[in-house]
């Protein structure tokens, strides 16, 4: 318990994230007009090093360029470990203009990851006088990401969002896969001689909710490599979902729609908490503080469950 009030998140829908190579510019277009509610323009792991200075200078014409509508669009710049970040920063901030929402950090080990992009970013932009300062999403990745990640998600005021990256991930932890996200094959409990499979990246993405919901940032579920499985895709994305995750990468076009589905409530879940929200009311008004609603238990807690369905719902709607 904390006399804290847990801060809320940024109010903006963030059910699909839609990435794209950098190096691939006539696919931009193309992810402006899906409905993803996020467009990532990447120049990290999707762009050849050698292709690094074009992705970057195809980016930074197009985020004037195109019409990105009310989407909110980010670009991934590389990681702390390469040449390329402090480029990536200072061109974005430098020649993009304002239209720019938002950079992805990928690989983030440590707070101090996120306080020395935060130092160049002010700078530019003081430099730059720009109005509006950008807003960071970072990738938690690799083992140090998810050992420090309730520090990462305190580390800047700029911060918005926190997404899994099963991919690297995976391979940080050493983790026997070439799989990105979803389940794996050998990950499975016997029982009786019946084969159940449990999901690998549940206890990273809890972790990931919890630190979160501790600094107000909205939770992101990763890629899901398989584009081809899209039962594979939901499944993963409603188990995200149910455990607060607000979102999911979408690495192909025909992805947007599943996370989208996901990630919308649907109209019989809202229409019952609303229900419940009548049903509490009703229950103050007899000075209760608990009832019984379709033979089951609700109190107080259940005003707040309902709320998070209600006010995701409206939000989604006036998007
Ligand atoms: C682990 C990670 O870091 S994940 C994040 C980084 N990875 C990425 O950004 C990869 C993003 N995705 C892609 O690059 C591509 O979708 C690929 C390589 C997976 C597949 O590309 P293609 O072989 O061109 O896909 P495909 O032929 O199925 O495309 C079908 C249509 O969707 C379009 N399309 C493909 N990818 C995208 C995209 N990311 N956004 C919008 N449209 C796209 C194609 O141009 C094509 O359009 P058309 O019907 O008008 O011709
Ligand atoms: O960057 C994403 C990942 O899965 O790795
Ligand atoms: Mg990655």
């Amino acid at each position: 318990m904390s006399f804290r009030i847990q801060p809320a998140p940024p109010a903006r829908p963030n059910r699909c994230q839609l990435f794209g190579p950098g190096s691939r510019p006539a696919l931009f277009p193309k992810m402006a007009g899906s409905a993803a509610d996020v467009i990532n323009l990447d120049l990290e792991d999707s762009v050849a090093p050698a292709d690094k200075p074009a992705a970057r200078a195809n980016i930074i014409a197009a985020i004037g360029a195109v019409d990105w509508g009310t989407k909110t669009l980010s670009v991934r710049i590389n990681g702390l470990d390469t040449p390329f970040w402090y480029r990536d920063v200072v061109d974005l901030l430098e020649q993009a203009g304002d239209r720019l929402d938002m950079l992805m950090i990928p690989k983030v080990g440590c707070a101090a990851d996120v306080y020395a992009v935060d130092a160049l970013v002010t700078a530019v932009e003081r430099a730059m006088g720009r109005a509006r300062p950008v807003a960071f999403e970072v990738i938690i990745e690799s083992a140090a990401g998810i050992s420090h990640v309730e520090e990462i998600a305190a580390a800047s005021p700029r911060l918005q969002a926190m997404s899994l990256g099963a991919a690297d991930f995976a391979a940080s932890m050493g983790m026997q896969t070439t799989g990105i996200g979803g389940t794996q094959e050998n990950y499975y409990m016997l029982r009786e001689g019946v084969r159940h499979w449990p999901d690998p990246w549940h206890w990273a993405q809890a972790a990931i909710v919890a630190a979160c919901r501790t600094h107000g940032i909205l939770p992101v579920d990763g890629p899901f490599g398989d584009f081809s499985d899209d039962e594979g895709y939901r499944a993963q994305a409603r188990r995200s979902a149910t455990l607060g995750m607000v979102g999911k990468w979408a690495i192909h076009p025909k992805q947007v729609a599943l996370a989208n589905e996901v990630f919308t409530p649907s109209e019989a879940t809202v229409a019952e908490a609303r229900e419940i929200l009548a049903a509490m009311e009703a229950a103050s008004a007899r000075g209760e503080g608990a009832t019984v609603f379709k033979g089951r238990l609700v109190d107080i807690a259940s005003i707040k469950q309902a709320e998070v369905i209600v006010r995701q719902a409206e939000m989604i709607a006036v998007s």
